[in-house]
């Protein structure tokens, strides 16, 4: 669904050049549902603007279903940003029409695409789980149903990607898990494919593939040990919420070019600066610090 090679982005202003995207590599397979995680200004949020058709790549490949992200035009950028990919912010129920009820406001961008289906409209809603209550006015629903009804709204145009930037930025634990759900049952129902930026370590345990990215490239992937074992069962009052950490299994990416990222506490920890020494004993490979500092750390 999704194909990054080397892709960078370079924001310009005035005299200064950030680079926040400094040739990263990932492929997401349809159907998947995955999350980002990184520190703050590692560019997830710019890789998500560029997946979203919201900002323009600088350099580098990515593909996003049979749409070419570089070289697409702007009439072009149209029709994806419509047919292609839903968006799920953190604040999203703000931009809903509160004299609307529930399920007209979902019906809404389906009428102004000019593919009005009332049977999916509440299908939707049932599956955020605001079945009883779709006809009621926005204004009569909680802050947290009203931003379950913007996550319907999302999929009213059957995108075939959906991107969630932080959308559990400013809840509590039991709605994010619910909000986690509600995907869950999206990627399962439609095959939608989900990637989700999120600071939550926890909340990366719902998803079956977490990637890092640090300083503009990726570099650690947590793969799920058992893809078959839906994380919603785990998530009891017996067991309690499982971390990215039980349920994944941890991998360095490893790029075309054969370079990896190695994490910086790693590398002070053995005083390695801008020389590491490589030994392959047939099995394995042994990273150390170059053989004149051997000892002196
Ligand atoms: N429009 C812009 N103009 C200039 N620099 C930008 C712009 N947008 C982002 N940047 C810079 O690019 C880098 C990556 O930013 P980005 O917002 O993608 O990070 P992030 O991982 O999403 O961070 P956060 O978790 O804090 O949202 C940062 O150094 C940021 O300052």
């Amino acid at each position: 669904m999704i194909t990054c090679e080397g892709l960078v982005k370079i924001y310009k202003t005035d005299e200064v050049e950030v680079v926040a995207l400094q040739g990263l590599n990932l492929t997401v397979e349809r159907g998947e549902m995955m999350a980002i995680i990184g520190n703050s200004g590692s560019g997830k949020s710019t890789f998500m603007n560029i997946l979203g058709g919201l900002d323009r790549p600088s350099a580098g490949t990515v593909r996003v279903g049979d749409w070419d992200l570089l070289k697409i035009s702007d009439e072009q950028l149209v029709e994806y940003k419509r047919s292609t990919v839903g968006f799920v912010w953190q604040n999203n129920a703000r931009n809903l029409l509160p004299y609307l009820t529930a399920l007209e406001n979902v019906e809404m961008p389906m009428m102004l695409g000019g593919k009005l289906d009332r049977a999916y409209a509440k299908q939707l809603l049932e599956w955020v789980g605001l079945k009883e209550r779709m006809n009621n006015k926005l204004h009569q629903l909680s802050g947290g149903e009203q931003q379950r009804v913007a996550i319907a709204i999302s999929l009213s145009n059957r995108p075939k990607l959906l991107l969630a930037d932080e959308p559990t930025g400013s809840v509590d634990s039991a709605t994010s898990d619910r909000i986690m759900d509600i995907f869950r049952t999206f990627n399962r129902e439609l095959g939608v494919t989900i990637v989700i930026v999120t600071h939550d370590l926890e909340l990366a345990g719902k998803v079956d593939r977490v990637v890092a990215i640090r300083d503009g490239l990726t570099s650690t992937e947590f793969i799920k040990r058992n893809p078959e074992l839906d994380s919603a069962v785990y998530n009891t009052e017996t067991v309690g919420r499982r971390t990215v950490k039980e349920e994944h299994e941890a991998y360095v990416v490893i790029d075309r070019a054969g370079r990896l990222q190695i994490p910086k506490e790693y590398l002070e920890t053995l005083g390695i600066g801008n020389k590491a020494s490589l030994e392959f004993d047939g099995e394995k490979i042994v990273i150390k610090a170059p053989k004149s500092l051997e000892g002196k750390v």
